[in-house]
């Protein structure tokens, strides 16, 4: 990882081609499947300087904390019974990210939501045509052409009313819609960025931010039911920072120390993209003894990464957030031990805008309610099983028991 993220981070900045990402990822208009070049540069720099820099992602701590209050309703009502985790921590995600990015939530209309799983289903298959392009019939035939067309354009058709919306309404300038057709308005970033970019970049945020976000919501309550010992240890540094609050605030995570080990924990053992994004080599290059031609397509194995004994020692599959309490190995691309973020030129830009999100839903789960696996949970309940597809959650939901902690 280390040679290809940093020692030859030039040469494998770029990505592969699939029919997937063209079809429904505009063509390599959006950042993370643009081939490395001028247009990926200028895309990235727009994400990195006007929609997730650290001052956008605290403008948005309204957002996160209101949505985070009404998951807590919604776990109330249910006190004492059993609680879809995975759903609710779904569609939190889900909300807070339609809200700063399209400026109000879409998750309560069924065509949004039909129209999100089947484009998350389709990423996650694989193109014969890609990759034996003689045998490229059998996409045509196994219907996948007519299906990544017909999601191209319904999702091109949802995305173009958004930003007319925009266009046509007095908007407050505070979702990233609004933002890009500021920035496209004021010619502010030295280039011009067209409907189709700010298009391409806005579904971006939905592929690279909805699926991977919650999935590490829903690990780390995973292996906290699985560890009650962990739980009752986060519980109560949660409950003595936040003594007398009603709920926690986004000053008071910074003082959560285990929380953070927690959450550094789940990245190690589950990050949400295990196979990370595929990168691709534009030149000849020699790394170690292996002569690696221009066109190679590299997989970084941020899963095995995570788990490598020779780093993290014997118990390396032990969920054990303790090892983090006296380690400077953290998840911003600096340790090679732990990349579930990547690293390099490719790197997540939106590693404080995701973090801050886990961190705070967490607290309040803790401050709010006691958890409890089901008395009958099943092998599914408790196992770590995981799904397939491009981003990894568990293969079953995730029900817990919550009860009211006052
Ligand atoms: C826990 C949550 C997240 C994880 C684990 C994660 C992980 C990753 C990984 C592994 C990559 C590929 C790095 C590489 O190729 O070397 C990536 C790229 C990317 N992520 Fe994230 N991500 C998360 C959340 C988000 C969110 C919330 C957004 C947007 C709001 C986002 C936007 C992007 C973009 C645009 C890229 C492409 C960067 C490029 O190709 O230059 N990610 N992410």
């Amino acid at each position: 990882a280390r040679d290809v993220l940093k020692t030859h981070d030039r040469v494998f900045a770029s990505r592969p081609r699939t029919k997937i990402f063209e079809k429904l990822l505009y063509d390599g208009r959006d950042v993370a499947s643009a081939p490395y070049g001028e247009y990926w540069r200028q895309m990235k720099s727009v994400c990195v300087l006007h929609l997730l820099s650290n001052k956008m992602v605290r403008s948005f701590r309204d957002v996160r904390e209101e949505e985070i209050i009404l998951m807590m309703e919604k776990i109330q009502k249910s006190s004492s019974l059993r609680v879809n985790l995975s759903k609710l921590l779904a569609s939190l995600t889900n909300d807070v990210i339609c809200r700063i990015a399209l400026g109000r939530k879409y998750g309560g209309e069924a065509d949004f939501k039909e129209l999100m799983e089947r484009f998350t289903r389709l990423l996650g298959v694989v193109s014969v045509g890609t990759y034996v392009p003689w045998l490229a019939w059998i996409d045509w035939i196994r219907g996948l052409d007519g299906q990544l067309e017909k999601t191209a354009n319904d999702l091109d058709e949802f995305f173009e009313r958004v930003v007319q919306d925009h266009v046509d309404g007095d908007g407050d300038g505070t979702d990233f819609v609004d933002v890009l057709l500021t920035v496209q308005r004021e010619k502010s970033v030295g280039f011009e960025i067209d409907r189709l970019s700010i298009k391409a970049i806005i579904l971006d945020v939905f592929v690279a931010g909805t699926d991977t976000t919650y999935t590490l919501m829903e690990w780390a309550m995973t292996e906290l039911l699985r560890h009650p010992e962990c739980l009752k240890t986060l519980q109560e540094e949660v409950r003595m920072i936040c003594k007398d609050k009603s709920s926690v605030s986004e000053d008071d995570i910074q003082h959560m120390k285990y929380l953070k080990a927690v959450i550094k924990e789940t990245f190690r053992l589950h990050p949400p993209l295990p196979l990370m994004v595929s990168h691709e080599s534009t030149h000849d290059v020699t790394l170690r003894d292996y002569h690696i031609p221009a066109g190679t397509q590299v997989m970084i194995n941020a899963w095995a990464v995570g788990r490598e004994a020779a780093t993290w020692g014997p118990e390396a599959d032990e969920f054990r957030p303790e090892r983090h309490l006296d380690s400077s190995i953290d998840f911003r691309g600096q340790d090679f031990e732990l990349i579930p973020f990547g690293a390099g030129r490719r790197i997540c830009p939106a590693i404080s805008f995701a973090v801050v999100l886990n961190e705070m839903v967490l607290a309040n789960l803790m401050h709010g309610f006691d958890w409890r696996l089901p008395v009958e949970a099943t092998n599914d309940q408790t196992s770590v099983a995981e799904s397939t597809g491009i981003a990894i959650h568990r293969m079953f939901p995730l029900y817990a028991i919550a009860s009211s902690s006052t």
